[in-house]
């Protein structure tokens, strides 16, 4: 029998994948993907049904033609070696603010962005190179800087730039650490025994209170993150059955921060109240939001640590959004439990975090973005994305009442899922 051949099979799927895409495309007169300053950011829109799927499938194959081409030998040879100096080259280069001195149109000379910048001349080109070489920024003849479609929005937006500097300025020297944790808190669940801590001297997020602009910065990677990636306010408005809830029926958002998902869904759903909980630092921004949005009346903001009871007893929904995630299951269970003591009989809790899929159910591109997920949430957190056996375990432990009513997932939420708690009566 011959052997399969996985090149020819991965490169088949390609091709049809890219016939679906380019179908899309010239119907909806999209402009076609490009390296180009010119080229669209996000050329298939997420919500494009076939051809968000055929995306997704043309990702997965291209990926795994080209590891298979490049092979084990070579691909261990030179384990990730370009990607390292890549992020390192990137958060030099943001750091001098290099792509907001190249012009949107056209190329800047060398001697001519060095002074702009700062940035030492005879450094330069070996920087931006590195970039160049994995189609951010271009050099279009030798000696002279120009922006390509990657490079180009980091020129105009703070978010994106901030997702670098995340990368290059917290997360290398945490996963440096990764050893040193596995050998002295492999057990730990506190948020003090961390990779993290070791790299910074601080947690996570205490870290930050001294370092405001990481705070700032953090908080914009996050923005970006989180509407490229994780669901959305109006996803989660959607996915829910919210509108099933009764008139002026109560909806908390524990650690909903400024409040922008109980915005979404509060808007979507002008029969409901909401209530974001959060430390004080953020009641003056969550208030102009809601008054931006013009639902002040509807949506509150009550200073409240969800490590305290929580005061407002029996309302509809108790809604989290990525708070669990950040925590060991030795605090999410205190958390929960002051929930559940404020729970009524007709009281749902609203969780909405990953359930990490069983393995080998979903492509390795899914794979290992939840997979670096989980291990950024141990190595700053001691927290973990929960798989549906995890979080049976962690809502057992909590009440014996307290059960896993329903998981609303895929097609209707992205990569997070609502898992929806009641009392058992
Ligand atoms: C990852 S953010 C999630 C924010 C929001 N739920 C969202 O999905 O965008 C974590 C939030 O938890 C809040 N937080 C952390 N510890 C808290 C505590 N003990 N009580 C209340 N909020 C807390 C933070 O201030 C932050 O707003």
């Amino acid at each position: 029998m011959a052997a399969v051949n996985h090149l020819a099979q991965l490169a088949a799927d390609i091709s049809s994948n890219v016939a679906v895409l380019t179908e899309y495309i010239e119907a909806n007169k999209l402009p076609q993907p490009s390296f180009d300053a010119d080229g669209p950011s996000h050329p298939i829109p997420d919500d494009s049904g076939d051809a968000a799927v055929a995306r997704a499938a043309l990702i997965e194959a291209t990926k795994a033609l080209h590891t298979l081409a490049v092979g084990p030998s070579e691909t261990t040879i030179y384990f990730n070696l370009p990607e390292l100096y890549f992020v390192g080259a990137m958060g030099t280069l943001c750091h001098y603010k290099i792509p907001q001195n190249v012009p949107l149109q056209g190329s800047i000379s060398y001697a001519e962005l060095a002074s702009k910048t700062g940035f030492p001349e005879n450094l330069l080109p070996r920087f931006v190179r590195m970039a160049a070489a994995n189609y951010y920024f271009a050099e279009p003849q030798e000696g002279f800087v120009a922006h390509s479609a990657f490079s180009k929005p980091l020129a105009i937006d703070e978010k994106k730039q901030a997702a670098i500097w995340f990368r290059h300025t917290e997360l290398i020297p945490t996963v440096a650490k990764l050893i040193d944790m596995v050998e002295q808190f492999p057990d730990s669940s506190e948020p003090t025994e961390t990779a993290f801590h070791m790299a910074f001297g601080g947690t996570f997020f205490g870290h930050k209170e001294t370092h405001i602009d990481h705070m700032i910065k953090f908080g914009y990677a996050m923005d970006t993150f989180t509407s490229g990636y994780s669901d959305s306010g109006e996803a989660i408005a959607k996915a829910f059955a919210w509108e099933d809830l009764p008139e002026g029926s109560l909806v908390l958002d524990i650690g909903g921060g400024t409040g922008h998902i109980a915005a979404a869904i509060a808007e979507a759903h002008p029969h409901l109240k909401f209530e974001v909980q959060d430390y004080e630092k953020l009641g003056e921004e969550s208030k102009k939001l809601m008054a931006s949005r013009g639902l002040s009346d509807r949506v509150g903001f009550r200073v409240h640590s969800f490590f305290e009871p929580e005061p407002v007893k029996g309302a509809a929904v108790y809604f989290f959004r990525n708070i669990f995630h950040d925590w060991s299951d030795l605090y999410c269970s205190k958390f929960l439990k002051h929930v559940v003591d404020a729970m009524g009989p007709d009281s749902r809790v609203v969780i909405c975090d990953i359930v990490v899929p069983p393995v080998n159910t979903t492509s390795k591109i899914a794979a290992s973005r939840v997979h670096a997920l989980d291990l950024q949430m141990w190595s700053s957190f001691n927290a973990k994305e929960r798989s549906e056996k995890d979080w049976e375990q962690l809502i057992a432990s909590v009440d014996s009442r307290l059960t896993i009513e329903k998981v609303i997932g895929q097609p209707k939420m992205r990569r997070d899922s609502l898992t929806v708690l009641q009392l058992k009566k």
